[in-house]
């Protein structure tokens, strides 16, 4: 690939995005190193797949699928929130102990926790009458 004048000489890009395509590179970037530091982002996403067999085999209903699709979505996006606010924690503080960076990062665990209890709990009350 060729040195573009938006690229640092070492092939790294630090200014705007030119076109669609590569933002959306950039984008999908994003996705995958989600994937790859968060354990719990892995473990959201086999739930889901699995919510989505379920909701296949037992035949649930269009606004039980719009239920789901807005608890898995909140889910991902508080993981894709959690890794941005620990990534730019740890870009500013490092290794050094600061008070507001545990603030900082704990309240954004504390989103994901409430996100996923919140999508249990509307998992729970879409499947209990298929179920039982
Ligand atoms: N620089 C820091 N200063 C103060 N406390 C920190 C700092 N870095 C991390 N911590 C504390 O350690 C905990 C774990 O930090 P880490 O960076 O592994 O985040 P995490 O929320 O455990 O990440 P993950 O979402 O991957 O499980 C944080 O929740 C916070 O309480």
């Amino acid at each position: 690939m060729g040195l573009h004048d938006n690229q640092t000489p070492d092939n790294h890009q630090v200014t705007k995005n030119r076109h669609f395509l590569q933002a959306l590179g950039h984008a999908l970037d994003g996705v995958i190193d989600v994937l790859r530091r968060e354990r719990n982002m892995r473990f959201h996403l086999v739930a889901a797949i699995l919510v989505l067999c379920l909701g296949i085999y037992l035949g649930i209903g269009r606004s039980d699928w719009i239920w789901i699709t807005i608890a898995v979505s909140m889910v991902i996006m508080s993981e894709f929130v959690n890794t941005m606010v620990e990534a730019i924690v740890d870009l500013i503080v490092g290794e050094r102990y600061e008070p507001l960076a545990k603030v900082a990062k704990d309240v954004a665990a504390g989103g994901v926790l409430v996100a996923a209890g919140t999508a249990a709990v509307i998992g729970c009350l879409i499947f209990y009458p298929y179920l039982f």
